[in-house]
């Protein structure tokens, strides 16, 4: 916390007490997988061994953790470093007898994010992966699906990308064409530092990119899907220890108008970043368990099911949401949050909100006042 410096002194002395309380367990570093700036941080790791041992060692920390506070739930959710993507490739990771087979063999290209998940799903935890590397690979993937434990990511969706999903879904559904986005910041935290390597750069560079994909993929109009036209965008991160928490993003919107005018769009946005991520954590965490008790069931099948593993309705909170192989990829913010609402009206048997309000607009009956 002191060393973070995004709270100011007199808060971090109020919140000394609670926060001293609270102590990490050893975890696992392969430093291939960070950027080397990190080692020094790397102080509370558990004794150098194998693999599979790391896997047993954070399979038991979740079960004593469970115990201990005698939970009925333990939920894993990845906030720390943005590693490089790892290889998926036949024989490493692309079933789950692969990926435990990996595990054990000691493979280096299995990475720390990828010990975790793999130890919660084994403990039937749900693993929420916000941090932007694909560390859910299709073995992982598997194993999640075979022992029906949800997962979900990728990347805490905080700040320049959840603006970018509401502004590029207005622009394009406006009819404006987008035609240039230009997303640059920098930051000062241990986050930016990790990203100031090429390849942890690279990870983030991926999950920031692809937000728009959906909204300028479903406008045929103004794209032209023969040529898979889409927009220039462009993404730049730099560290700059200064700014430290505090985030400094500027975006530059330009769509192509009527007449061939031009729209441009400026924006600089300045915030601690930990502060905009920490409150989707807790979201995260929620939402997850509370989809851990929704079942349903159909007509033509009595036996009451779980949603399917990868949860995709955690898109809302993440940049580059997971979905079920196969099923659509929605980036669109408010699509995402009316998927929510509408799962849990769904879920207290409440008609879903169609924004008609016919009875505003018609002589049909005006509906009854509540009186709460
Ligand atoms: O969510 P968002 O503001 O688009 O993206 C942010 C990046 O711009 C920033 O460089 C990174 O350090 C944060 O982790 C966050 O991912």
């Amino acid at each position: 916390m002191k060393r973070a410096c995004v709270f100011d002194y007199a808060l971090q002395e109020k919140l000394k007490p609670m926060m001293s309380q609270l102590k990490p367990l050893p975890s696992i570093y392969y430093p291939d997988f960070i950027a080397a700036n990190q080692e020094d941080r790397a102080n509370n790791l558990i004794p150098k061994g194998t693999k599979q041992q790391d896997l047993e060692h954070i399979r038991n920390d979740i079960r004593t953790f469970k115990k201990t506070h005698n939970l009925e739930q333990v939920i894993i959710l990845w906030t720390a470093n943005t590693e490089r993507y790892v290889d998926v490739r036949p024989g490493l990771n692309q079933t789950s007898d692969e990926i435990l087979r990996s595990i054990a063999a000691n493979e280096d290209e299995i990475s720390p994010s990828n010990i975790f998940a793999c130890a919660a799903i084994l403990e039937n935890c749900p693993y929420i992966n916000g941090s932007p590397q694909n560390t859910l690979v299709p073995g992982l993937i598997e194993l999640a699906t075979k022992h029906q434990v949800f997962i979900g990511g990728d990347d805490f969706k905080s700040g320049q990308t959840k603006l970018k999903s509401v502004l590029a879904d207005f622009l394009v559904s406006a009819g404006l064409k987008l035609q240039s986005i230009v997303s640059y910041n920098h930051l000062g935290n241990n986050d930016g530092k990790n990203l100031s390597a090429p390849q942890q750069f690279r990870s983030k560079e991926i999950s920031k990119s692809n937000v728009v994909d959906d909204m300028v993929g479903a406008n045929h109009l103004l794209y032209n899907k023969k040529i898979n036209e889409h927009p220039d965008h462009v993404v730049v991160i730099k560290y700059v220890p200064f700014v430290k928490d505090s985030k400094r993003a500027m975006d530059e919107y330009i769509s192509s108008i009527f007449m061939n005018g031009l729209n441009t769009i400026a924006i600089h946005n300045t915030c601690e970043d930990s502060l905009l991520a920490s409150p989707l954590i807790i979201d995260l965490v929620i939402l997850t368990e509370l989809m851990t008790r929704i079942t349903y069931k159909t007509s033509d099948n009595e036996e009451y099911q779980s949603f399917e593993a990868v949860l995709s309705i955690l898109s809302y909170l993440l940049k580059a949401p997971m979905v079920p192989p196969g099923t659509p990829v929605i980036n669109a913010l408010f699509k995402q949050h009316r998927c929510i609402t509408n799962i849990l009206s769904a879920c207290a048997g409440i008609a879903m909100d169609t924004d008609m309000l016919l009875e505003h607009k018609t002589s049909l009956p005006k509906p009854i006042k509540l009186q709460l």
